[in-house]
């Protein structure tokens, strides 16, 4: 079985291109603030517009407002939205039917006390993606896309509805390791594939989507 990649944080068409013609399955455009890859409704909309139809556009919020969904919505055609702050399963149903789109709940893993959060959400988001619970001592850290990979072993038996990804500090060298590991169909980068935080490394794209072509599930 071929297993399916996402390039997360994507914010030139350099990058988007890499993504695209290295295989990707879903490119992700970050509507965040405060984050390095925070790009506008305008930028995503010039990024997305060669997207081929197969490639599938996910936007990242954290916690957003009804205003920065419809303004993104109304400027960029997208796919999916991803949730990557603490939006209640409620949160996630309204959002998903108010804007009838699939919707991606990331759940932050630091523990195995973290997987009772995989029950609250099965069966309400289309998709789960399990990234690494930003840690309280790590200075300017986002609530996601840190870099930080959590112990993958803690997904290997748990019980899992719905579709998800893994995320969190994957990278061309560790991919396989935690494809085996995980026993993911579908995985996520965004550091691992970074010159710095924010700056696509296209090479590294390439590298990534390489290792993940090779790996035999
Ligand atoms: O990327 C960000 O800046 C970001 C900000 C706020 C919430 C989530 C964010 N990113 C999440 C992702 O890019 C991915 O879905 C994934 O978790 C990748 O993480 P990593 O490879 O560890 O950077």
């Amino acid at each position: 079985m071929t297993i399916q990649a996402k390039i997360c944080g994507l914010s030139d068409v350099t990058a988007v291109e890499a993504a695209v013609l290295n295989g990707a399955a879903f490119v992700g455009f970050v509507f965040y603030g405060p984050s390095p890859r925070n790009i506008t409704p305008d930028e995503a909309a010039l990024l997305t517009a060669k997207v081929p139809s197969h490639v599938k556009k996910v936007g990242l919020f954290v916690d957003p407002d009804e205003k920065l969904i419809r303004d993104v919505l109304t400027t960029v055609s997208l796919d999916w939205i991803q949730l990557h702050g603490s939006e209640s399963p409620e949160r996630v149903r309204e959002i998903r039917d108010t804007y009838s789109l699939p919707v991606i709940k990331a759940i932050k893993i630091d523990s195995a006390a973290s997987l009772d959060e995989i029950a609250r959400y099965d069966g309400v988001a289309d998709m789960l993606l399990f990234d690494a619970k930003e840690p309280k001592s790590m200075k300017n850290a986002l609530p996601g896309g840190n870099g930080l990979a959590f112990d993958w072993d803690l997904l290997a038996n748990a019980t899992i509805s719905s579709p998800w990804m893994l995320a969190g500090g994957l990278t061309a060298e560790n991919i396989a390791e935690a494809v085996r590991i995980s026993g993911a169909k579908i995985v996520d980068t965004s550091s691992g594939v970074e010159f710095e935080p924010g700056r696509k490394n296209p090479a590294a794209i390439e590298a990534f989507m390489a290792a993940v072509a090779a790996i035999d599930a």
